[in-house]
């Protein structure tokens, strides 16, 4: 069973969280971090400054005191005004360049982990993919919370400034403030999470939309998309999703109104209060009128700073939840358990040996590989076949180690595949799988991706071209194998231009697939996952002889529906619902009359005319009866 530590949600480690998002910052830019730094420092100290300058400013003028320190005051007024005034924008340029150093960080860190994942478990894990997603949208965290935990600070600081100052015109009116100020803490945290909570339940909504979206907008969905007309149907489909993520967030938001709304009226009410009482005590000549400036500035100080620090703690305390997501990602187990000391992987000298393998996909599924025991010779071609979801694909991503079995275990020469390390062993197999991926790039780079070391190596791509029979039709491509083969990166006026980029048949890319698997000479394993499904009668059958010419001496597995170019095998597998129902040589199984004569036979027949009309009148007279 694969394992599925670190998929289920852990506890939410927001403090570990900051930590790593901090280290990215400074990772990034410790430069640009200081710098924010500073301003914060100066963005605290400017409006108290302005508070104690303007009731210094307005006291003098009431006196009617000396001009030089009046003009000392007010230019230092000045300077704080133009500081206030300086800084956001300051900030704003320090906070995006942060930001694109961070996200680059950011972004480097959590491919390269997701990268490290060294099987296919966690990626058929929606927790996981849930997870992902919201990672892969705080790319921007580390510098969010460095600059919100810094905004936090600032205000902090202005806070501490404003409230010594309302404590020296009035302690009662500071206590009244400050204790006003509890359930607003209280609550915007309670809100935070909430929204936290939020962003990551509709995680599974919004990949929902945007697989609906993907469809809609895919240039390979599009044929049926619009001859079966289902443009409609997948729209609607999306925009029902779209809907339920509204209603969470619309939840969310209509709570955030009443409370924040109730919030800043307790607010209003005790600034008013307390403007009453100030007005009051200067008529009785108790507070001057630079004091009472004083404490309307530092009421509102007080107030909105306040205000504005329990709102960037509340966001900041949002930000880690969501980082956490990020974090557990980029610092998770790794999907397949690892040997302490994997051991590298020598040649292949005798064989790969599968003993009493039992795998299923999740443990809920039912098994797709049940017992089997098997062994593929070194230098033998063994082919795999049997009916549709019989388990031969499934079969090949163990001997990749893409999972491992739940029970049994597969050895190469003897050794687990557990022991080993999985880079060490992949470098020692080739494969073209059923799905094969078709790169949006050059000819020559989608044939060399298959030895990246090797990609610059023209002559062998070159070999591997002609090995897979493709040479001919990329050398005649417009710009030769330099040739694009995608329109996708092309803008307008490319467009009339066919050497900014082709498109292959599907023949093609699959025998460019096959190619790939060629630039990987000299490997220990050769996969071929029906290499020649799409293939006409006659590139299937040079694809054919090609491999059988590059198969010789070889090991290799071959998965193939079209079973007369798999009789050539040493050896021939026969999987029935995840088990091993017969295996031999194709006259041995011819032979015997099981499950594999049968299921050849059927093939043949369809070739054969006269045998047609005798296999549809038994069908008919079977079906009759
Ligand atoms: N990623 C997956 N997650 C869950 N179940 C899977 C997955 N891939 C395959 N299966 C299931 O495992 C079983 C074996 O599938 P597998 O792809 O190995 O069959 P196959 O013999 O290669 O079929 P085909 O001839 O159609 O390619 C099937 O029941 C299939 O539904």
């Amino acid at each position: 069973m694969p394992p599925d530590a670190g998929t289920a949600a852990p506890d939410a480690a927001p403090r570990a969280a900051a930590a790593l998002a901090v280290r990215i910052a400074w990772l990034a830019s410790p430069r640009t971090v200081l710098l924010l730094a500073a301003a914060a420092l100066v963005g605290a100290a400017a409006p108290v400054a302005v508070t104690w300058l303007t009731r210094g400013v307005i006291d003098q003028i009431v006196a009617g005191g000396a001009i030089g320190p009046l003009v000392t005051l007010a230019t230092g007024l000045a300077l704080a005004g133009v500081a206030t005034a300086t800084l956001p924008q300051l900030d704003q340029f320090l906070q995006a360049e942060l930001n694109r150093g961070a996200s680059l960080v950011a972004i480097d860190r959590l491919h390269g982990s997701v990268g490290r994942l060294t099987g296919m478990v966690r990626f058929e894990q929606p927790a996981f993919l849930d997870r992902l997603q919201v990672a892969v949208m705080s790319e921007q965290g580390p510098a969010e919370i460095v600059a919100g935990g810094l905004g936090a600070a600032r205000s902090m600081l202005a806070l501490a400034g404003f409230l010594v100052s309302l404590v020296l015109i009035s302690p009662v009116m500071a206590i009244v403030v400050v204790v006003a100020a509890i359930p607003v803490l209280f609550a915007e945290l309670a809100l935070s999470r909430r929204r936290a909570c939020m962003t990551f339940t509709i995680s599974p909504v919004e990949r929902r939309e945007l697989f609906y979206r993907d469809l809609l907008l895919r240039a390979n969905a599009a044929k049926e998309t619009r001859l079966f007309g289902i443009a409609g149907f997948l729209q609607r489909r999306m925009l029902t999703e779209r809907r339920k993520a509204d209603r969470a967030r619309r939840a969310v938001d209509r709570r955030e109104l009443f409370v924040q709304g109730g919030l800043a009226l307790l607010g209003a009410v005790v600034a008013g209060g307390g403007l009453v009482w100030a007005v009051r005590a200067s008529r009785q000549g108790e507070l001057s009128i630079g004091d009472v400036a004083l404490f309307i500035g530092a009421t509102a100080g007080v107030q909105s700073a306040l205000a504005t620090a329990i709102g960037q703690f509340t966001l900041l305390h949002q930000k880690f939840l969501i980082f956490d997501h990020f974090r557990a990602v980029v610092t998770g187990p790794t999907d397949l358990p690892i040997a302490a000391h994997p051991r590298p992987v020598p040649p292949l000298r005798e064989g790969i040996e599968l003993r009493d393998v039992w795998f299923r996909y999740t443990p809920d599924a039912p098994w797709a590989l049940r017992g089997v025991t098997l062994t593929i010779p070194v230098g033998r071609a063994t082919a795999l076949v049997g009916r549709n979801g019989s388990g031969k694909s499934t079969l090949i991503k163990l001997l990749c180690r893409f999972y491992d079995p739940e029970r049994g275990a597969v050895y190469w020469d003897g050794i687990d595949l557990r022991q080993l390390d999985p880079a060490s062993l992949r470098k020692r197999v080739t494969a073209v799988f059923q799905d094969f991926v078709e790169y949006d790039l050059t000819a020559a780079e989608n044939i060399g991706l298959g030895d990246v070391t090797a990609i610059d190596d023209d002559d062998r791509i070159r070999t591997a071209a002609q090995q897979a029979g493709i040479d001919d039709e990329l050398a005649g491509l417009p710009a030769g194998y330099q040739t694009l083969l995608s329109r996708i990166f092309m803008t307008e006026a490319d467009r009339e231009d066919p050497t900014t980029g082709v498109v292959l048949s599907g023949g093609q890319w699959q025998r460019l697939a096959v190619a790939r698997a060629f630039m990987r000479d000299g490997r220990d394993l050769m996969i071929l996952d029906e290499p020649s499904s799409g293939l006409d009668a006659e590139a299937e059958y040079r694809i054919h002889a090609g491999l059988q010419r590059h198969r010789a001496g070889r090991t290799s597995v071959l998965i193939s529906h079209r079973l007369g170019s798999i009789r050539n095998a040493d050896a021939i597998v026969v999987l029935d619902d995840g088990a091993v129902v017969e295996e031999g040589t194709h006259a041995d199984l011819m032979n015997a009359g099981g499950t594999y004569a049968h299921l050849f036979t059927l093939q043949a027949t369809g070739y054969l005319d006269d045998q047609v009309d005798q296999f549809d009148n038994r069908a008919t007279a079977e079906a009759a009866s």
